[in-house]
């Protein structure tokens, strides 16, 4: 399927993709599950003796998290037990001095790709292979290694112009997320799959139980998208009060087309049968929603009834994917949905994935082990559209010899 790392000639001089995009605060790359994850690559390769030039972005241009990536350097290098050096250039006379005077087994990476006009155009790929950016870099290297999974979804100059003029290779992230979260679309499971759904978007959601429904046996839904689909099911709840705006432009866009899910899959679909809010002591509380007549508060997570419900759906099934929170789990008193779930899926020794930037941190917050999960995603947008069947652009130019 994919050339590998345990591919490559030895000694070759290689250019590698990564994607560190990372939480800023105060103008400084904040360490996340990207660099560990990475790590692995960058020092497996500089191991074998390959010289190595790292390829990386910042935010967007415009944004206050657009910065150099001076400071990721140091994260990675703490991650990856190697030196690893920055240059603050990308293609630039500075940049290739640097490249040049690699020695085997080191690693520089270079300045944010972002920094350069021609690495965000959206072109096809011929049309970046042809980019001053590609032309100019390629031919100092002899091997190209994408490991940039969580950003394979962008047609941008460093994702896929190079693949098309070097020899690419797949990095270690690039193949184990792919294999882990395509397996709900190209995998066959012996028993019941069921798939965890929450988040803020209900168009996630929706994407998710068109594109994949005929091969999930039971969806298990919360968060504010498992609200609009109470609305849908006639329940007072899933509606903006004052102050809020989370439910009731998603519901004038989604209603009829939940409305159809709910016909269509409704044997498919599990609803909360309670929800929690803060009462006047500030403190957790928890309604069953067949007495909710009024929507008069916020719900911030499914009630411990619905946990009770969900947990052994999950404990007699055979794989289990997750995508999006069941609640405010950010927030200890509504984080027991969420971790709940989790720690059921921990127990069993099903295959299961966790994705979605947001949810797979609820794992490190309130310590569960990672080695409890057969995958824990590090994309966001590219982990929905493997959820969803769509093709990975930079994914796809991996695979094509
Ligand atoms: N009932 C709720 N009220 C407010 N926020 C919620 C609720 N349920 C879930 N969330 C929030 O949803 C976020 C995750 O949403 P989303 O971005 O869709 O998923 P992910 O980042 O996992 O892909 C979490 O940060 C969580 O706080
Ligand atoms: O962080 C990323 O994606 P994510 O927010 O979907 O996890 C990638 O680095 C892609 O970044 P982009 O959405 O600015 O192109």
């Amino acid at each position: 399927m994919f050339k590998t790392l345990d591919d490559l000639d030895p000694e070759q001089r290689v250019l590698v993709r990564l994607d560190l995009n990372a939480p800023v605060e105060d103008g400084v790359a904040q360490d996340n599950r990207r660099f560990e994850r990475h790590a692995e690559t960058v020092r497996d390769l500089a191991d074998a003796g390959h010289r190595v030039a790292l390829m990386a972005h910042q935010g967007r241009p415009g944004d206050d998290d657009f910065i150099s990536l001076s400071s990721h350097a140091e994260v990675l290098a703490d991650h990856a037990g190697v030196e690893v050096g920055f240059v603050d250039s990308t293609y630039g006379e500075e940049a290739i001095d640097a490249i040049r005077a690699l020695d085997a087994g080191d690693v520089l990476l270079l300045e944010n790709t972002r920094m350069t006009d021609d690495e965000l155009p959206e072109k096809e790929p011929e049309a970046h292979a042809e980019s001053e950016f590609v032309r100019t870099l390629a031919p100092e290297f002899d091997a190209y290694v994408n490991d940039a999974y969580s950003a394979a979804h962008r047609a941008h100059a460093s994702l896929v112009g190079f693949p098309l003029v070097l020899p690419a290779f797949a990095g270690r992230v690039m193949v184990a997320e792919y294999e882990a979260n395509s397996a709900i679309a190209t995998k066959e499971f012996d028993g019941d799959v069921t798939m965890v759904v929450g988040g803020t978007k209900a168009t996630d959601v929706i994407s998710v139980m068109n594109a994949i429904g005929g091969r999930v046996d039971t969806f298990c839904l919360g968060g504010i998208a498992g609200e609009l689909f109470l609305r849908a099911d006639g329940y007072p709840v899933g509606e903006d009060i004052e102050g809020m705006d989370l439910f009731d432009d998603q519901w004038e866009k989604n209603h009829e087309t939940i409305e159809s899910l709910l016909e269509e899959r409704g044997d498919q679909i599990e609803l909360a049968v309670d929800l929690a809010y803060e009462d006047d002591n500030d403190e957790r509380a928890e309604s069953r929603i067949d007495v909710i007549t009024e929507k008069d508060r916020a719900f911030l997570d499914v009630g411990s009834e619905t946990v009770a419900k969900y947990d052994p759906i999950i404990r007699d099934s055979e794989a289990v994917f997750v995508k999006g929170a069941l609640g405010l789990f950010e927030d200890e008193r509504f984080a027991v949905g969420t971790v709940g779930v989790l720690e059921a899926i921990a127990d069993t020794d099903c295959f299961s994935v966790v994705g979605g930037g947001d949810t797979s941190r609820a794992i490190e917050m309130y310590g569960l082990s990672e080695e409890d999960f057969s995958h824990v995603s590090i994309a966001g947008g590219a982990y929905i559209r493997a959820l969803t069947g769509e093709p990975l652009v930079a994914v796809e130019l991996l695979k094509r010899e």
